[in-house]
């Protein structure tokens, strides 16, 4: 169980002008402002859920991440990880969990994964018998094999990433913290990696906070979602009720038999293409069955397609219309 409660935190930036006149300036006034990482953060997770935690670049994940995995002290707020304090970074704690950082590189260059490998088994005290078998499962489902006596450095991007999650979860931690996991690797690897991680929580009911800009990581792994802009929390709750919110449409494709000019398909919703034998319109979730039959009715449709509008245009629309409010709520409390 992971408890969040107003869990904020602000970076004190020190501020130079450029140049060495700036340097020897703020070696004599040194000044600083705040950054407002993450601010009032609330959550609870269960064990063995998976949650998605999406947010822009800037927002606040990788920070609310850190602080949950006992590396950064909160500015206030309290965090409680299956009834530790992250930060006291008790031993008991530190064999529960784990940070994966897709950007970051926790293996030793100049060794083999096997030898990196070794090096946490001693670190976790984990006993021979263990460590076999767990180096087994994670050889056999993250197909490393062959890679794990070759230096990290002459490893590929997705061999590394994948030896990578070996040494972070040799451990057999009960909650991950999934920072972009599955950063820069191909579609496929990407795909291998979500199974993977879709597996291990299977298997070891662990608890998965994830952070991906890949929407298909999230589609696939999480259920739930946490939505976080400018630090703050903007939405916690079902992935499919975030759509409907946020996109109450779906869009119909259509494949005509004969050219279609825009007035012929107006009327039946907000065109979003009309291009020769192909358009696809936007229609109201509650209207689409109707909507298809009167289409099928009065074109000459060859084939029609429902599809919901893409997720990553939903989350955006999500962080539009967010920043919409903020402004116009910063609008109206401007004095005029
Ligand atoms: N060490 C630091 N010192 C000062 N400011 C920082 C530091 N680390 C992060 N920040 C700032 O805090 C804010 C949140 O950053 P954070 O890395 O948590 O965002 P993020 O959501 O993980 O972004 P991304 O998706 O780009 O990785 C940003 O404005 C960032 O510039």
């Amino acid at each position: 169980m992971i408890s969040v409660r107003h869990l904020t935190k602000h970076y004190r930036v020190h501020e130079k002008d450029p140049g060495l006149l700036g340097s020897l300036r703020s070696l004599l006034h040194r000044r600083h402002h705040d950054v407002v990482a993450v601010s009032d953060v609330s959550f609870d997770l269960a064990d063995g859920e998976m949650v998605g935690f999406l947010g822009p670049n800037g927002a606040g994940k990788t920070t609310t991440l850190k602080m949950l995995s006992g590396l950064l002290y909160p500015t206030s707020g309290e965090v409680t990880v299956n009834g530790f304090v992250p930060q006291r970074r008790e031993r008991a704690f530190l064999s529960t969990v784990t940070l994966v950082m897709g950007q970051k590189q926790q293996l030793q260059w100049d060794l083999s994964p096997a030898d990196s490998l070794l090096v946490s088994k001693a670190i976790y005290g984990i006993s021979d018998a263990d460590y076999r078998q767990r180096l087994g499962e994670l050889t056999e489902l993250l197909e490393i094999g062959k890679v794990l006596r070759k230096p990290v450095r002459k490893l590929s991007l997705g061999e590394r990433m994948k030896c990578e999650i070996a040494a972070a979860l040799l451990h057999r931690p009960s909650v991950l913290f999934l920072d972009e996991p599955t950063i820069g690797l191909d579609v496929s690897m990407q795909q291998n990696v979500r199974r993977f991680f879709a597996d291990y929580n299977r298997r070891h009911g662990a608890t998965v906070l994830l952070t991906s800009h890949y929407m298909s990581d999230v589609t696939a792994l999480a259920k739930r979602v946490l939505v976080i802009d400018g630090g703050e929390l903007i939405f916690d709750g079902d992935l499919q009720g975030l759509v409907e919110r946020a996109a109450p449409w779906k869009l119909l494709k259509l494949q005509c038999s004969e050219p279609l000019d825009r007035g012929r398909i107006e009327r039946f919703g907000t065109v979003e293409l009309c291009d020769g034998l192909r358009a696809s319109l936007r229609v109201p979730r509650k209207a689409v069955t109707e909507t298809a039959s009167a289409i099928l009715a009065h074109l000459p449709v060859e084939d029609i397609a429902i599809e919901d509008i893409p997720i990553e245009e939903v989350i955006a629309e999500v962080f539009r219309a967010e920043r919409r409010v903020k402004v116009q709520a910063a609008e109206g409390a401007t004095p005029r």
